[in-house]
């Protein structure tokens, strides 16, 4: 079995949690509060910021240059699309570049983003992996799901988000990303080691969850 889906079986509950989340069944049928997607959208950009070093951080530990370039994409991919994603929609509702990036982190936020930071500094260009799959890979499925069920429809306001994450270009990133992960498990990956892996996945979805959770917190 191919290594992200072992670790998906294997982390089944926290993957459930995540992708399934309250915050996305609301956001899927539109009904979720305004104030919690915008709580969550500039966190969410703050964590990107911290998510675009850790795949300049997955640049630096690549064994070869193949790796490095898809690092690079992961660095690409944030810094000019998904970032503008979120400065197009914070500025529909009125919030400017400034506003977003002077917002202070919330705990949710550093949480995550500082993991997986450790993991990638701790670890090897594979555990960095692990951590981040379920970044990449989560929001993917997350996306596909609430396009088959017609979410992205005109009267969801969160269509355009709903669109981004079901989009050709991201489901192939993260695609992308699960291929060249199992790449790295063929020339790493130990039985011995795997516990340890699936132990940095499994938390990175709980982070995940806990991130959406942060994000109802926010209903005034
Ligand atoms: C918290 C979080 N996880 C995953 C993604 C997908 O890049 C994102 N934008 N934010």
């Amino acid at each position: 079995m191919k290594l992200f889906e072992r670790l998906k079986a294997d982390a089944a509950p926290q993957w459930a949690d995540y992708t399934q989340h309250d915050f996305v069944e609301q956001l899927g049928d539109g009904k979720l509060p305004l104030e919690c997607f915008k709580h969550y959208l500039v966190q969410d950009y703050l964590f990107l910021i911290q998510f675009a070093r850790a795949y300049a951080l997955g640049i630096y530990k690549s064994p070869r240059v193949a790796d490095m370039r898809m690092s690079l994409e992961g660095v690409k991919a944030i810094l000019d699309v998904e970032l503008e994603l979120h400065i197009e929609l914070c500025g529909k509702w009125g919030m400017s570049r400034d506003e977003i990036e002077q917002a202070p982190e919330d705990t949710p936020t550093m949480a995550y983003t500082r993991f997986v930071l450790d993991a990638g500094m701790s670890g090897d260009l594979l555990d960095l992996q692990a951590a981040l799959a379920p970044c990449v890979i989560g929001y993917a499925e997350i996306g596909r799901q609430l396009s088959a069920k017609g979410c992205d429809n005109d009267t969801n306001p969160y269509q355009r988000w709903i669109q981004e994450y079901s989009s050709e270009a991201y489901q192939s990133l993260a695609n992308d990303f699960s291929s060249w992960m199992d790449g790295t498990a063929d020339d790493v990956m130990t039985e011995r080691r795997y516990p340890r892996v699936l132990s940095l996945f499994e938390k990175a979805c709980r982070l995940e969850s806990d991130f959406w959770q942060m994000g109802l917190r926010a209903k005034v």
